[in-house]
C-alpha cells in the first residue's frame, strides 16, 4: 500500500531534499511543516495536497521576495500558521521541469526575460497522434527530443485507431520515430485499448498529455480519468483575509491510481524552449563531483556520469545540460 504522500508522487528524492530542508530549522519550526504538491495555480495563491487533504494557501512573503512562484506538480513545505490556510515556505529542487521563456519579446529590455515553469515533476509524457493528416513523424521526433530534455520519459499514442482498419502503417513510422519507446494503438473515444496507459499510472507516477490540437488529448484525459473531474476545476474559495480567490487546479489524482496534469501551457508544445530547461536534479548532482569545475565527460569521482550510468538520468538531458553549460562559459 502506497502512503497518501507516494500516491501524489513523493519518493526518496524528495525525501531526501526535504530532510535536508529540515536541517536547517529547529525542531519547533520542524513540528510546524509538511511536504505538500501543488495541484493549483492562481494569482495570489495555490492549492496543495498533502497527507492532510486539500488546501487552498497563501506563498510566504519570502518566496515572494526571492521571486520563486510555485508551478503546477511542485513539491513544496508547507507551514501550519496558528489559525487560517497555511502558507507555501519552501520549494523543493524539481526533478523535471518544462518552461518557457516568457517577457523577451514584449518591447522592454531583454533581461527582463525569464523562465516560467510550465510543469513540474512530471514522470512520463504521452505524445498524442492520430492516423490522418495531422500525423507528421518530423514533429513527433521533435516531441520526443523535448519531452527527454525535461527528464520525462515519453510514450507514443497513435488515438483514433479506429479510423482505420489498419494502422499498421502508421506504428510503423512511429517505431522508427523512437525504437525503444513504448508505443500505444487506443481509441480514446471508443475506450478501447486504455488498459495500456493506465498501466503506466502505477504508484504515485505523474503523466502528462501533449500532442496538436484535435488529437484527442481531453477525450482521453476524460476517459482516464472516468469522467470523474469537473474539468479545468476552478476553485473558489476565501482567504485568511476574507478575500475571494481563484486557482485552477490542473493536476488530477486518477481513479485507479497516478496523476495527470491536462495544463494548456504544456499542451502548446509550439512554445516550447528547450535551450531553457531548468537543471535543479544535475545542478545538485554535480555538487558531489569530485572536481568543482567538473565537466561530467571523462572526469573520475564525476556524480552526474555515475547516475547517467545508472540509468536514473537520460544521456539526452545531460548534453542538453552541457550544452547549457558551454553557452554560459
Ligand atoms: N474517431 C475518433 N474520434 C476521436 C477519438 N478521440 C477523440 N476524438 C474526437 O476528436 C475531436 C477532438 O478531440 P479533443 O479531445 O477535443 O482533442 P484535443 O487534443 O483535446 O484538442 P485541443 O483541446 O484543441 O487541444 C473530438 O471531436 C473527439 O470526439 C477517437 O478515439 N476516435
Ligand atoms: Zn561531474
Amino acid at each position: 500500500m502506497l502512503t497518501e504522500l507516494e500516491a501524489l508522487g513523493w519518493g526518496t528524492d524528495f525525501e531526501r531534499d526535504y530532510q535536508a530542508y529540515l536541517g536547517a530549522l529547529t525542531p519547533e519550526e520542524q513540528a510546524l511543516v509538511q511536504p505538500v504538491r501543488v495541484t493549483g495555480t492562481g494569482r495570489q495563491s495555490v492549492q496543495v495536497r498533502g497527507a492532510q487533504g486539500e488546501e487552498e494557501v497563501q506563498l510566504a512573503g519570502a518566496l515572494r521576495q526571492a521571486q520563486v512562484t510555485p508551478a503546477i506538480g511542485d513539491w513544496a513545505v508547507r507551514q501550519d500558521t496558528g489559525a487560517g490556510p497555511g502558507r507555501l515556505v519552501h520549494v523543493l529542487p524539481r526533478r523535471t521541469t518544462f518552461s518557457r521563456a516568457v517577457g523577451a519579446d514584449d518591447g522592454r529590455r531583454a533581461q527582463a526575460a525569464r523562465q516560467q515553469i510550465i510543469a513540474a515533476n512530471v514522470d512520463v509524457v504521452l505524445i498524442v497522434t492520430t492516423p490522418d493528416a495531422d500525423f507528421d513523424a518530423e514533429r513527433l521526433t521533435r516531441y520526443v527530443q523535448a519531452v527527454e530534455v525535461s527528464g520525462a520519459r515519453p510514450v507514443l499514442v497513435l488515438n483514433k485507431a479506429d479510423l482505420h482498419a489498419d494502422v499498421t502503417w502508421y506504428l510503423e513510422q512511429l517505431r522508427a520515430v523512437g525504437p525503444d519507446l513504448e508505443l500505444h494503438a487506443v481509441s480514446a473515444a471508443a475506450g478501447a485499448g486504455l488498459e495500456g496507459l493506465r498501466a503506466l499510472l502505477t504508484g504515485g507516477v505523474t503523466l502528462a498529455l501533449i500532442g496538436s490540437s484535435g488529437v484527442g488529448k481531453s477525450t482521453l484525459t476524460n476517459a482516464l480519468l472516468e469522467g470523474d473531474v469537473a474539468l479545468t476545476g476552478a476553485v473558489r474559495s476565501t482567504d485568511g483575509q476574507g478575500r475571494h480567490t481563484t486557482t485552477t487546479r490542473t493536476l488530477y489524482r486518477v481513479p485507479g491510481g497516478g496523476l495527470l496534469i491536462d495544463n494548456p501551457g504544456l499542451r502548446d508544445i509550439a512554445v516550447w524552449d528547450s535551450a531553457s530547461v531548468h537543471f535543479d536534479d544535475l545542478e545538485e548532482l554535480a555538487t558531489q563531483c569530485r572536481f568543482r569545475k567538473c565537466t561530467h565527460t571523462t572526469e573520475p569521482g564525476c556524480a552526474v556520469q555515475a547516475a547517467v550510468r545508472a540509468g536514473e538520468i537520460p544521456t539526452s538531458r545531460l548534453a542538453a545540460f552541457q550544452a547549457q553549460a558551454r553557452k554560459r562559459r
